[in-house]
């Protein structure tokens, strides 16, 4: 059994769940503790309870236990690699990765714990000096996706501790195994009860309590927009902080004078690697009409080339969906792309595999428009439509024709192209030549329009929200 980590102990819950492994069903990874309202209230007690302490504590301690985290998380990458590709369904080395790109998110953490600086400026009155810092905002409500279950746990848990925070924690239901895991690593870090809290749980009673308590100073989520949405509405109206990162419709415009094979790898990593989970997935392929037909040559070829299976089976490229319910909405809109009019050119289909799982075949719809519901909403699975423009500037206009602003591409020769694409596509991360999704763990992290709310993730922008800024004058 799995409990919950509340003010230092590890705590039962007042109920249970199992976390199933997605490649194989039959298999349950583990039962892990579920809080209710009452004991989330708890963790957010004790985290208050230590905010004065941990917020004015040695930033030495601070920054020696973030290493400590940093160096376990690292030495035991192929162990929690495998946890989280049996528990989410992502392959081995992406999994691995991700436990790799956690542990380098607390080193960078670590390390900024003793870069943080401030101002001293003069006033423009006599005698007069002015000093600005920054402080820890306070009790720091971290809520998370099912799709990076410990990367994106570690880039909400680690600068909110390194700037001063406490935290509760409450992860993904699908997912409570890689954050139980990080969780006994933060344990055993050293830093003091009630300064880190796990609180397991439905989103209902766990995630509603951290939006309303008055207790908590900041709320930082990743998943869903209409979960965000009421974050925003519950957890903003009352004055928290808020940040919110809530997926994309991401495009990646391939014009005719790129290298062709290198589009289309750039296409198929982009669109359907991680099974195509992730919210900089590019799901919009926006293909200039002369290279289109040789474009889709191109990716049905590599797709066919792919190997859809257990995700911890050696040469699997692409996992199973995450669950029951993603792999209904998935199918549901491949299903809704053939009716708005376009083909199903590729994929698109369940599998058998020796267990039973959610397995699905990459899906490529050709032939969309613009104003099609699988070119406008998140779909959040294997599922890429490609959409004809006539030339660089209509595929711009496409390309930015979206509610969404989070990550955007395009592969091109043409420099001039590349560099009007950087400076006129609405989207907080653009790349040349390079896949949508794949991003470094040490820069700023988020997206425009419907996308993000709040300051960027990531990197020594996420003081932004981990901060409160205090201005000091003082006559001397
Ligand atoms: N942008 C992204 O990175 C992600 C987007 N999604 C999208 O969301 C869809 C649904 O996935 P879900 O896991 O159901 O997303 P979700 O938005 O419901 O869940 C994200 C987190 O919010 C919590 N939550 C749910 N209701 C809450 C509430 N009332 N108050 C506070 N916290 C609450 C959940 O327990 C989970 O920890 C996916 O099909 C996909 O389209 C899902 C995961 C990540
Ligand atoms: O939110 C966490 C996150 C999102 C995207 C990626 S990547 O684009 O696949 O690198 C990684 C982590």
């Amino acid at each position: 059994m799995h409990h919950n980590f509340i003010n230092g102990q590890w705590t039962p819950g007042v109920g249970t769940r199992p976390n199933v492994n997605p490649s194989d069903t039959r298999d349950v990874v583990g039962e892990f503790a579920q809080a209710d309202a009452a004991q989330t209230a708890q963790a957010i007690a004790a985290a208050r309870a230590a905010f004065p302490a941990w917020a004015t504590g040695s930033i030495q301690a601070r920054a020696d236990a973030l290493e400590k985290i940093a160096a376990e998380l690292l030495a035991r990458k192929d162990e929690l690699g495998n946890l989280l590709a049996r528990e989410e369904g992502k392959t081995l080395p992406e999994a691995v990765g991700e436990v790799v790109r956690a542990g380098m998110i607390f080193r960078f953490f670590a390390g900024e714990v003793v870069r943080q600086c401030g101002e001293h400026l003069p006033s423009v009155r006599p005698g007069i000096t002015v000093d600005v810092t920054r402080e820890p905002v306070g009790v720091v409500g971290i809520i998370t996706p099912w799709n990076f279950p410990i990367a994106i746990p570690a880039w909400k848990i680690a600068p909110a501790l390194a700037y001063g925070n406490c935290v509760v924690f409450k992860p993904a239901e699908l997912v409570p195994g890689s954050a139980w895991a990080l969780a006994d690593i933060i344990a055993r870090s050293g830093i003091p009860p009630g300064v880190f809290n796990l609180v397991m749980g439905p989103g209902r009673a766990v995630g509603q309590t951290l939006l309303e308590s008055t207790d908590v100073n900041a709320i930082s989520f990743t998943g869903s927009i209409s979960t965000g949405q009421r974050v925003l509405a519950t957890a903003g109206l009352r004055g928290a902080k808020v940040q919110l990162e809530m997926g994309g419709k991401n495009p990646l415009i391939v014009l005719a004078d790129a290298d062709l094979p290198q589009a289309v790898e750039v296409a198929v990593q982009g669109s359907y690697f991680s099974t195509g989970q992730r919210c900089t997935a590019s799901s919009r392929l926006i293909v200039e009409r002369s290279v289109l037909p040789a474009f889709v040559d191109g990716v049905k070829a590599r797709l066919a080339s792919l190997k859809v299976d257990d995700a911890r089976a050696p040469g699997t490229d692409i996992g199973p969906v995450v669950d029951a319910d993603q792999l209904a909405q998935d199918e549901l809109y491949i299903a809704l792309g053939q009716q708005e009019g376009c083909e199903l050119a590729f994929g698109g289909q369940r599998v058998e595999r020796s267990a039973p799982g959610f397995y699905l075949t990459p899906a490529l719809l050709v032939g969309a428009r613009a104003d099609m519901r699988v070119a406008r909403e998140e779909i959040f699975g294997p599922v890429a439509c490609v959409i004809q423009a006539d030339d660089y500037e209509h595929a711009l206009h496409l390309a930015n024709d979206s509610p969404f602003g989070l990550s955007a591409g395009i592969c091109t020769t043409s420099l001039k192209h590349a560099t009007h694409f950087k400076r006129h596509m609405q989207a907080g991360m653009v790349m040349v030549n390079v896949a949508t999704a794949g991003v470094d763990y040490h820069v700023p992290f988020g997206g425009r329009k419907g996308s993000s709310v709040g300051p960027r993730e990531q990197g020594r922008y996420a003081a932004e929200f981990f901060t409160t800024v205090k201005t000091a004058y003082t006559q001397s």
